[in-house]
């Protein structure tokens, strides 16, 4: 009996494209007959099984569902869906495959996914491009440029999801061309391979080592290697040992594939003619990373892998200004700063650029490349400098590693294709192979050189995130995952929600250890513990009469301790505390006028018992607490009405704590502070908060007592520290005196105290002799101590000599200096004297890039001007560079790609 199916039944298959024959069209007619009806397993297994041959014809009288069945009993596996389909079926295939993993994972989403699946070539994918095909994920595609690129312009095909990235690669490419575009030249053109080559012992390892790199080794293993493609030639081979092991990197072109799949197919027949020779060979792996693909390497970085490329560039300085947002020199600096020098501090390997991957990864995408490679591929060296009396910028990129194709992989699916038919870059160059694929490479140089210069002015300029939130994120926010309130077990719906409890928890001050500071190193964490106590000390007094009763409005009086409260302290609630526990609001929005320092509100306890008041500001913090009080039960006399009860403190409006608790205050507003914002936080936390927060005044103490101690141990230590100081630094002064130090000067008998003033005029590199005009106290030339030192100890350094402590009286920088200098004139200029502390560096004071240009004490030395004047004589670059020399064909730029 054919069960009715719970599933939307997809229609059957024979779409466009399949076959004409009669049999199909029987098929057709069964399954018209079974289109709305699944059949059971046994009458699938009978048709799949016992049908008509071949297995797609029988696979033809069964509808989806009925495929999805046999696939789930293990009758067909997935993965062969099309191939037991057959080639007419494909899009069903991939269709029916989605179906089938999506009910077997957990979330079951993928079928009914956003994820197309319809109108793809999904011929062009099987066996070539990607197994177990579910659908296709677009990424978008866009266009930057035009480039001129050797005097041709390109549109520059990018596919990211990253915004503002082709925004970016426009404005380059628009800078670029105004320059005349970029010259490139190709400098290597050689995939690798390098398989890893285990021999019996080092002695044959060396002995294979020797014959391959012999002219007959190398001409038989090049034979065998050609023999494999049209295309592949064999460039050059590299050997390397490690132990028994030998490496060895076929480098080859690879006409317009990139070339993987060939170079490891001609490297493979390669090692097999070699076992011919080394029978006790064992090749562990054709790929034995000395490749090195697909993963960072030095070896690419210098040798080169793929296409390597140098691009280059002229920007006019006006062109910077106005389409970069920035400066020549401030391009140049950045440049070599970030990309050179950063890079460097970060022991980069080929990334000394800002990034290039960026680009390339976006080309690569869009013109079907493997993007696996862009980890070599992208491997960059920006490098800039000012031309043309520092009014032009030049630019250049060398790119050593370029891997890519424009036949094979992924180039063969149609949107790529497509993408390269616009460049002119389509497959096989049809009379030079290999000019498609270099194009390519010279159009991602070109692009990753107008991506660098975009980004570099827009870091120099400060514009990264402005354009990132402007091209990146101008979508609505990215919603934060929604917290869920764990329910704690026995609150139920409609019980008392308690937000002030978990208030608490939540408001606790940023300093707070346990919250904040937990990553910080301990001491860290005490100091912080410490201002915390201390800025938490009390600073509200709370005054309740000692009779207190039940259900009576009670006058509290309130007062701040330390004068001005913060202003976030200012408006404060008073609540009820019993046995540490914080029962509801006593009297809300409690708000202290200007210069008003205490005052009083009427407070109604709501039983008898033990209470204490503590007044709690807007954000949480506590502010004070009363003495513990004993609320008596109410005489007889007055018990007439309800007893009020405590506020719990909420958000309903209809638990307002004035409703609860009416005359508690008469002039206060009925809204808690604390209840006004509910936090996530589960209300059984809360308690053990709160305990302690109702002791706030230990903590004060605690805080006062550690902070008091902590001064003093401060005072001792700094006491000790300066008497230690002033004993070393004598004794230093007379070590060098008399072990290290050379005079050249006579020294004066003694510097005396306030015998003049020191010229403002005097620079420190003035080093002449004069040394008496000084005013303040100094050290004499056995460095005692005449009177007492001016300069604080920092400055005190026994290589610029023991004039010091004379230039105090202005406190400049100037007079310092100076009065240093004239300690060295005095003692031992000209020499250098190691300090038994070390080197020291001296202190200089950065100095403007404009300041630089005008002082003339960093003018040029005398070999720097030389080394200058023939850059400045040199005539003005033109604007699209040009080679100067004629470089081999190969090199050749190239006028169109
Ligand atoms: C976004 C810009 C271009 C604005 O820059 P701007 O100067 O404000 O733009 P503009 O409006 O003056 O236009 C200048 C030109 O830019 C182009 N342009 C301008 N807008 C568009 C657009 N919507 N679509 C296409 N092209 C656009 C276009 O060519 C235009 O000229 P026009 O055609 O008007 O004569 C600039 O701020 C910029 O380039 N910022 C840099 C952004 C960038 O490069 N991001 C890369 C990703 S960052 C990253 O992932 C890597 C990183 C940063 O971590 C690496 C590292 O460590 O350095
Ligand atoms: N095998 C591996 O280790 C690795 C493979 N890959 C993958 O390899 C694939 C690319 O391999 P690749 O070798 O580039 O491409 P293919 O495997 O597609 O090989 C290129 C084919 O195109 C033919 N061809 C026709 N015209 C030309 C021409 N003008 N220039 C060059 N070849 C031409 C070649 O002929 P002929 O047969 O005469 O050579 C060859 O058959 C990608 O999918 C990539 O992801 C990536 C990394 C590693």
């Amino acid at each position: 009996m054919p069960m009715r199916s719970s599933f939307r039944l997809i229609s059957p298959p024979h779409s466009s494209g399949s076959s004409d024959t009669s049999s199909s069209e029987d098929s057709s007619e069964n399954v018209k007959n079974v289109v709305d009806e699944v059949r059971s397993l046994a009458q699938c297994i009978d048709i799949f099984e016992n049908g008509p041959r071949p297995l797609s014809e029988s696979l033809a009288l069964l509808n989806d569902e009925e495929v999805i069945m046999l696939a789930q009993c293990g009758k067909i596996a997935a993965y062969s869906l099309e191939k037991v389909l057959g080639m007419n079926e494909l899009e069903r295939a991939v269709r029916i495959r989605r179906a089938l993993i999506s009910r077997a994972s957990s979330t079951q989403t993928l079928e009914a996914s956003d994820i197309p699946l319809a109108d793809y070539d999904y011929s062009k994918v099987l066996g070539a491009c990607c197994e177990n095909v579910v659908g296709y994920i677009p990424i978008p595609l866009g266009i930057a440029g035009p480039l001129y690129i050797d005097g041709t312009l390109y549109p520059i095909p990018m596919a990211t999801a990253e915004g503002t990235l082709v925004a970016s690669a426009s404005r380059g490419c628009k800078a670029l061309n105004a320059g005349g575009g970029v010259t490139t030249v190709l400098t290597q053109d050689a995939m690798t391979r390098g398989p890893a080559i285990d021999f019996p012992s080092i002695v044959d390892a060396a002995s294979a080592k020797i014959w391959i790199d012999s002219p007959e080794g190398y001409l038989t293993i090049k034979k065998a290697f050609e023999s494999t493609s049209r295309f592949a030639k064999l460039k050059s081979l590299k050997t390397a040992m490690a132990g028994r092991t030998l490496y060895v990197r076929f480098a080859t072109s690879t006409g317009d594939a990139m070339g993987m799949n060939m170079i490891s197919k001609g490297t493979e027949k390669a090692l097999e003619v070699m076992q011919e020779r080394y029978p006790g060979m064992v090749v562990l792996a054709l790929s034995g990373n000395y490749c090195t693909d697909k993963k960072p390497a030095a070896i690419n970085w210098i040798e080169g892998r793929g296409k390597s490329v140098v691009a280059e560039a002229v920007i006019p300085g006006h062109v910077v200004k106005t389409v970069l947002k920035t400066t020549v020199a401030a391009l140049v600096n950045l440049n070599t700063k970030k990309n050179l020098v950063g890079s460097a501090m970060a022991g980069s390997i080929g990334g000394f650029n800002a990034h290039a991957a960026n680009i390339l990864t976006a080309i690569f995408l869009a013109t079907g490349q493997d993007p696996a490679q862009n980890v070599e591929s992208s491997m960059c060296m920006t490098l800039m400098e000012a031309v043309n009396d520092g009014e032009d910028l030049l630019m250049t990129v060398s790119m050593p590693c370029i891997e890519v194709g424009t036949v094979g992989g992924g180039t063969v699916l149609g949107p790529q294709k497509a993408v390269l038919e616009m460049l002119g870059l389509k497959g096989a160059h049809p009379t030079k192979p290999g000019q498609n694929s270099q194009g390519l490479a010279r159009l991602i140089a070109a692009a990753v050189m107008a991506g660098e210069l975009s980004l570099l002015g827009a870091l120099a300029a400060g514009h990264l995130i402005r354009a990132h939130m402007q091209h990146n994120r101008s979508q609505v926010a990215t919603p934060a995952v929604v917290e869920k309130i764990p329910v704690t077990a026995g609150v139920k719906k409609g019980a008392i929600y308690r937000p002030h409890l978990v208030r608490e928890t939540s408001s606790v001050g940023v300093l707070t250890p346990s919250s904040s500071t937990s990553s910080l190193p301990p001491y860290t964490q005490l100091t912080i513990l410490y201002f915390y106590l201390v800025s938490n000390v009390k600073c509200l007094d709370i005054h309740v009469p000692s009779q207190v009763q039940a259900g009576t409005a009670t006058t509290v009086g309130w007062e701040t301790e330390k004068g001005d409260m913060h202003p976030d302290n200012t408006k404060f609630d008073l609540r009820f505390v019993q046995e540490g526990t914080d029962i509801g609001v006593a009297v809300s929005n409690i708000q202290p006028q200007k210069e008003m320092h205490k005052g009083s509100v009427e407070v109604t306890f709501p039983s008898a018992g033990t209470f204490k008041l503590k007044a709690v500001a807007g954000n949480g913090d506590v502010l004070g607490s009363s003495d513990e009080v004993t609320v008596t039960e109410l005489s007889p006399s007055t018990t007439s009405t309800d007893s009020p009860s405590p506020t719990p403190g909420t958000d309903s409006p209809s638990d307002s704590p004035s409703a609860d608790i009416p005359g508690a205050s008469t002039t206060i507003s009925s809204t808690s502070l604390i209840s006004q914002t509910p936090s996530t936080s589960p209300p059984a936390q809360s308690q053990t908060t709160l305990k302690s927060s109702s002791t706030s005044n230990i903590p004060a103490i605690v805080g006062g007592a550690i902070g008091g101690l902590l001064a003093l141990s401060l005072l001792a230590f700094l006491f000790i520290f300066l008497r230690r100081r002033r004993h070393t630094i004598r004794k230093r002064l007379t070590f060098h005196q008399d072990m290290m130090v050379q005079r050249r000067v006579p020294p004066p008998p003694s510097f005396l105290p306030g015998s003049g003033s020191i010229p403002s005029s005097r620079r420190g590199s003035d080093r002449s002799s004069s040394t008496g005009n000084m005013s303040g106290n100094g050290i004499n030339e056995h460095g005692d101590q005449v009177s007492a030192r001016g300069a604080d100890d920092e400055d005190v350094d026994v290589e610029r000599g023991f004039g010091f402590g004379a230039g105090m009286g202005p406190g400049s920088v100037d007079d310092e200096g100076y009065a240093f200098a004239q300690g060295r004139a005095a003692y031992g200029t000209g020499h250098i004297v190691p300090s038994p502390r070390g080197p020291r560096p001296s202190i200089k004071h950065p100095m403007s890039p404009q300041s630089r240009l005008q002082s003339p004490s960093l003018s040029p030395s005398p070999s720097q001007q030389q080394a200058q004047a023939p850059a400045q004589a040199q005539p003005k670059l033109p604007l699209r560079s040009q080679p100067t020399t004629p470089l081999p064909t190969q090199f050749a730029p190239q006028r169109r790609l």
